[in-house]
């Protein structure tokens, strides 16, 4: 395949979200199959989700990551997945002149937001393994903006579940067992260069290459380069998304029920340098990840796919406890290797 050929299939998964007939939704599951075995990616449409309440989520975005770093600052929460994340280069806010790109990697700013362990008031669950929300009190409607963007994603990543079941043939509920105390987590990030005086040479990172965590990934983003996947053709491709369109891909925990039958596939954010300086780029990544006790194992169907070569049954808790701490045990190990050779790989 060729990099022109390359593309993220666009899937309308309306009859999904609306009663659509059987027909339409073997179709739906069938297209959902075929991307999640060959790309791990996918854009999908006829998600429902109003155009206002995804234009509340871009003004917030723009309300908070415009406020002076200083401020911004203190909302950082230390050792919690939430909060604020600040870029990664102190020198970004005082940068002026001509910057080494390698020296500005990771330049990306988050903000984090996420489902609570108190929300769920029937189980004895852990704040820390969730943790607990700030909301930037110097934005005004903050919190309602995003939380009704959040409860959509949520709904969207729900529907999506439903469809992998079937596209899988597993039973329908498969999903909803381990997911009904899900740990979700917004991560909204700006991806900016201070205005005017900088220019950049080189080779620049905006975000290093990665897979995700866990089930699957619902990511609003502008349509401005910088995202980029690597396909099985070892090549990166820019990507992103037609009009009216959410970018969905898998997790890792997802490749384990299958057996990497279905793909948790590496992508990075490397926007084009253009005249010293980059475009902004924002984008909201939706996690879905998983009740933080749910076992998660390889479905019987696919313990035979990989010549039989099958992951450990492992806890979300301790498999994102060995992603933070970039170890990885069982067959996820092999997967690490074989996950560094291809970025090795990589051309370009
Ligand atoms: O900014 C993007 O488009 C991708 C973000 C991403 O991969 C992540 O937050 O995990
Ligand atoms: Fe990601």
């Amino acid at each position: 395949m060729t990099t022109s050929e390359f593309e993220v299939p666009a899937i309308d998964i309306s009859p999904y979200v609306a009663d659509g007939s059987p027909e339409a939704r073997r179709a739906v599951a069938a297209a959902v199959d075929d991307a999640c075995s060959r790309v791990g990616f996918m854009q999908i449409l006829g998600h429902g989700i109003a155009d206002s309440v995804g234009d509340g989520l871009g003004a917030a975005i723009d309300d908070f990551f415009g406020l002076a770093l200083e401020s911004k600052k203190t909302y950082r929460v230390d050792g919690a997945n939430r909060g604020y994340s600040p870029p990664k280069s102190e020198s970004l806010s005082l940068s002026l002149g001509v910057e080494s790109a390698t020296r500005m990697n990771d330049f990306f700013e988050a903000f984090n937001v996420g489902v609570e362990a108190r929300s769920f008031t029937e189980l004895d669950l852990d704040e820390a393994d969730y943790g607990i929300n700030v909301w930037p009190d110097a934005v005004r409607g903050f919190e309602d903006r995003v939380g009704a963007y959040f409860d959509e994603a949520s709904r969207v990543a729900r529907t999506l579940t439903s469809i992998f079941a079937d596209a899988l043939s597993l039973p329908a509920g498969y999903f909803d067992a381990i997911t009904d105390h899900s740990i979700d987590v917004l991560r909204m990030n700006n991806y900016a260069l201070p205005e005017g005086t900088v220019t950049l040479d080189g080779d620049l990172t905006g975000m290093g290459e990665h897979t995700d965590f866990g089930i699957v990934t619902v990511l609003w983003a502008d349509q401005v380069a910088g995202l980029q996947i690597l396909g099985t053709d070892g090549h990166w491709h820019d990507v992103s998304p037609i009009d009216g369109a959410l970018l969905v891909n898998l997790g890792d925990l997802t490749a384990r029920i299958t057996n990497d039958r279905w793909m948790s596939t590496l992508h990075r954010v490397k926007p084009p340098i253009i005249d010293g300086t980059i475009a902004r780029r924002r984008s909201a990544a939706f996690f879905h990840d998983g009740n933080v006790d749910a076992v998660i194992e390889t479905a019987a169907d696919y313990l035979g796919s990989d010549n039989g070569l099958a992951y450990e049954p492992i806890t979300v808790r301790a498999h994102i406890a060995a992603k933070l701490a970039g170890s990885r045990q069982g067959k996820a190990n092999v997967h690490a290797v074989r996950e560094a050779a291809r970025v090795l790989a990589a051309k370009g």
